[in-house]
């Protein structure tokens, strides 16, 4: 049942309400106004700086996360109880009849419903009673998932709409249980305009939506590590971020101080991405890439590896080649050490050297702690010596026999200093090294193949690529170990090289949230199953669940689209579509001299219908049909130079190799063809490209389809 004001203006229901919600933002308003004048500063301000720093930023970041955004309606839900259920659970539910609130109705005692409104975040009165409680607190559980086969207690769910503004202007209720005439339940009209809504700009949360499938998904407790596999636009990118926000909600001090990271594959992506959590209430979550999470410094991925040479790369027999090269420095002594300290001369036999090595070789620590553990061992066992023979030491005394040429000599001999990126430039620049390191490993050809293209002499020298940085990554990790992260949420994971998993593995010391579809994966050294995949993350116990309801791409798209999974991903099947739309594909073949024409033509058809237009081609097509839209007096942004492009034109050039993730009311593609002969996983790519479209998608080609595809 869904009441539409347009129709009755004066619906007192409505009114009240919208009573109810002014309140709220007085509420909110209150309560951010007390966080923000609440004295902090304490004791000594010399003293206290930092700790009144830390305070300020503490409450700078409450006080945002407590804004009254306009647009953003404080509570979208709302749940009746019959009286008593709440109270039986010791929560306070929000009481009928009080501030214009809406009144619950009267159960057959005359008493009545008790009400609790749902929201992106609670907000309390002055005197502490919620009113409207967090969608993240646990009796919000009810508000997604109750159902006439289980209400969890709930009479009546209440959804509400509302305009552009923000303003209140429907609702409609769904009786859970007890109604006399309750009937089966229909499809919200609320949700399914959710659904159609026409989508333009960035990403946006799904808070009011969540279905019970991604709830479960979404509630997963912080010690758990999910996978979820899932056809394109089932959600997994939207469940992740509300994971994140859920476990912000539930393990915020935790959080907090591990630290949690969103990896997406890149900074596009992140950008279309980045307004979910703050519309949650959470800011000050980092984002980070792939390879700014490899290369932190940012001196940058330049060089882009041949296919063969990033498979093998990425692959994790390389770990234990860079662990071999690594450790085959340190050996034995082959002399005895003789430090002069004090005017003296004292002898450390070759063989106890060596036990002394032995002993810090078997203590499970990194490189760098080895090679100090090592040092500092050679000091004990000298000035033992130096004891042994009456001499007394004092406070000084080890600082002057580390100091001792021939101690410092003993200790590079024996565990020489190392550099993660002067390691990987060696071993990928000098044949015999890696032949050593590599033997039984890696076959010749693949010796070959990783050998760095016009031998750097320098690290300065060097260009690295992707995969080069995972492989410095592992060699500084086994110098000096990283610390971890308390949760770490991966989208586009499929992609993902087994090195690359292994870093990522090196900063999630806690659980991971783990986002893809096997079917979209294009990295050249992807595991291609997500059992192997987690093996590499070093989460082997996560738990892999599939979400197939697709609510992005209308049916006719993703059948069309899916006729190349038999190619791609054999296992997977067909996504189910939760969407319909008439005259959803179409496909226009065109000479080759009427491409670039037929495709501008397209993009100006598909500019006048609502919402965003993304023109995808292959990456090296996008200039030429840039320049030919803004010569037909089309504007339109390039994804990739320019973070905001989503947000910049209604029209956006997108390199089909940065669609990843994306979606746009209209998608046009310009000759499949050539995206799919781009790249080694091409097919994979255009099953990507194909799946990105929310209302229509336009195929414009001279070349033929690619075989999978036929014809129409
Ligand atoms: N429960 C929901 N209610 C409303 N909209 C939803 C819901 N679930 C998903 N959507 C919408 O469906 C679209 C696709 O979601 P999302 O991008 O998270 O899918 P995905 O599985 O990550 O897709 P891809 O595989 O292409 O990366 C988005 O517009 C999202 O807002």
């Amino acid at each position: 049942m869904t009441h539409d004001p347009a129709a009755d203006s004066a619906d007192p229901e409505v009114l009240a309400e919208r009573a109810y919600l002014r309140t709220c933002r007085e509420a909110l308003r209150a309560m951010r106004e007390d966080v923000l004048t609440t004295e902090t500063t304490q004791g000594d301000a010399f003293v206290d700086k930092y700790n009144n720093a830390i305070i300020r930023e503490a409450r700078a970041e409450r006080a945002e996360q407590l804004l009254d955004l306009p647009d953003v309606p404080l509570f979208f839900g709302r749940l009746d109880y019959p009286p008593g259920e709440l109270e039986e659970y010791g929560l306070e539910g929000v009481r009928p009849g009080r501030d214009g609130r809406g009144e619950g109705e009267r159960g057959d005692g005359g008493a009545r419903d008790t009400l609790m409104y749902i929201g992106r975040r609670g907000v309390r009165d002055a005197g502490g009673t919620p009113l409207v409680v967090d969608w993240r607190a646990p009796m919000g559980t009810a508000f997604y998932q109750a159902g006439p086969k289980n209400p969890m207690r709930v009479r009546k769910r209440r959804r509400y709409g509302f305009d552009r503004n923000g303003e209140l202007t429907a609702y409609e209720d769904e009786i859970i249980q007890g109604a006399r005439d309750a009937g089966a339940p229909g499809a919200s009209a609320l949700l399914t305009a959710e659904l159609e809504r026409p989508r333009s700009g960035p990403m946006r949360d799904i808070v009011t939506t969540i279905q019970p499938e991604q709830d479960d998904i979404v509630r997963a407790p912080l010690d758990r590590t999910v996978c979820v596999q899932g056809a394109p636009g089932t959600g997994k990118t939207a469940v992740g971020l509300h994971r994140l926000a859920y476990l912000l909600y539930t393990d915020r001090e935790r959080l907090k101080r591990g630290g949690t990271v969103i990896i997406g594959p890149n900074r596009s992506f992140l950008a279309y991405i980045r307004n979910v959590l703050p519309a949650l209430g959470e800011v000050g979550v980092t984002q980070t890439t792939v390879e700014e999470l490899l290369d932190p410094g940012g001196t940058g991925a330049r060089r882009e590896d041949d296919p063969t040479a990033a498979r093998i790369k990425g692959d994790a027999r390389m770990a234990e080649v860079i662990r071999r090269d690594l450790w085959s420095g340190v050996r034995p002594p082959a002399e005895d050490l003789v430090a002069e300290v004090g005017g003296r001369r004292w002898r450390l036999d070759r063989d106890d050297l060596a036990e002394i090595l032995r002993e810090c070789r078997e203590s499970d620590v990194s490189y760098g702690a080895g090679r100090e553990l090592l040092t500092q061992r050679i000091v004990t066992a000298v000035i033992r010596l130096m004891e042994r023979s009456g001499k007394i030491s004092d406070g000084r005394t080890r600082g002057t026999v580390r100091r001792c040429p021939a101690v410092k000599a003993a200790v590079a001999a024996m565990w020489p200093k190392a550099d993660a990126a002067k390691l990987v430039l060696g071993l990928l620049t000098d044949p015999a090294r890696l032949a050593r390191a590599a033997g039984g490993l890696l076959d010749p050809a693949e010796q070959e193949a990783v050998l760095l293209p016009g031998r750097p002499r320098s690290v300065k020298s060097a260009r690295w690529s992707l995969a080069d940085l995972a492989l410095i990554n592992e060699a500084a990790d086994l110098l000096e170990r990283q610390s971890g992260l308390a949760h770490v949420v991966i989208d586009e994971a499929q992609d993902l090289s087994p090195m690359q998993c292994r870093a990522i593995a090196r900063r999630a010391a806690g659980s991971c949230t783990v986002l893809g579809d096997l079917a979209q994966a294009t990295g050249p050294a992807a595991p291609g199953d997500w059992a192997t995949l987690l093996a590499h993350l070093g989460k082997p116990d996560g738990e892999i669940v599939e979400l197939d309801r697709g609510y992005r791409v209308p049916a006719q798209i993703i059948d069309y689209a899916a006729r190349l999974l038999p190619r791609i991903a054999p296992g997977l099947r067909t996504p189910a579509s939760v969407r319909q739309s008439v005259d959803a594909l179409q496909v226009t073949e065109t000479a080759p001299a009427q491409l670039v024409a037929s495709t501008v033509a397209a993009c100006e058809k598909a500019l006048v219908r609502e919402g965003s237009v993304g023109l995808v081609a292959a990456d090296a097509d996008v200039p030429g049909l840039h320049a030919a839209l803004a010569d037909a007096g089309l504007p339109s942004a390039v994804l990739g130079g320019d973070e905001d492009a989503m947000e910049a034109e209604r029209l956006v050039c997108v390199p089909a190799s940065l669609v990843k993730g994306l979606e746009f009311e209209t998608v046009v593609v310009a000759e499949p063809a050539r995206i799919v002969r781009a790249e080694p996983r091409g097919l994979h790519r255009l099953y990507v490209v194909l799946t990105r479209a929310v209302s229509a998608m336009h195929i414009v080609h001279a070349e033929p389809l690619p075989e999978p595809l036929g014809e129409g």
